[in-house]
């Protein structure tokens, strides 16, 4: 039987799920991460790799890349490389559009009554 030392990457069922704080850690050269469509991606290895140069990476590090991924690329690429660079998903509680108006007014109360 076969068995594969090489992908330290984890299989879909044992996905993470991740905050945008806890992406937002990963901006350094060599430790980068960016959230595609709500997919989390570890691109660190892959940032000298880039067909597109480990600049323009480092200017997304840690945020949603999703506008300007889509700008220069088919989305049909990324199944080619999630076995390689996908580590998670985006967490559903930090949706960024809020999943109403009325939970977004809230939140700006909650915060200033802190
Ligand atoms: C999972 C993340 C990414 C992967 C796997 C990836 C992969 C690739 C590949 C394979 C190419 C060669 C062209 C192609 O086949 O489409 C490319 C080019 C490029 N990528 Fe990415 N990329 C990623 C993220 C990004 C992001 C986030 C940006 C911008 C912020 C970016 C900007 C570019 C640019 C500017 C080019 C060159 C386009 C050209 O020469 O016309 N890439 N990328």
């Amino acid at each position: 039987m076969q068995t594969s030392i090489e992908s330290q990457h984890l299989s879909d069922t044992e996905k993470r799920m991740y905050s945008r704080d806890e992406v937002a850690q990963h901006t350094q050269d060599g430790d980068v991460w960016v959230i595609i469509e709500r997919d989390v991606y570890d691109l660190s290895q892959f940032l000298q790799d880039h067909p597109g140069g480990s600049k323009i990476l480092l200017g997304v590090a840690g945020q949603d890349a999703t506008k300007k991924f889509k700008k220069y690329h088919r989305m049909g690429i990324l199944s080619k490389y999630n076995e390689r660079l996908l580590i998670g998903r985006l967490e559903e509680s930090t949706r960024r559009s809020g999943s109403s108006l009325r939970s977004s007014i809230f939140a700006v109360f909650r915060r200033s009554e802190t």
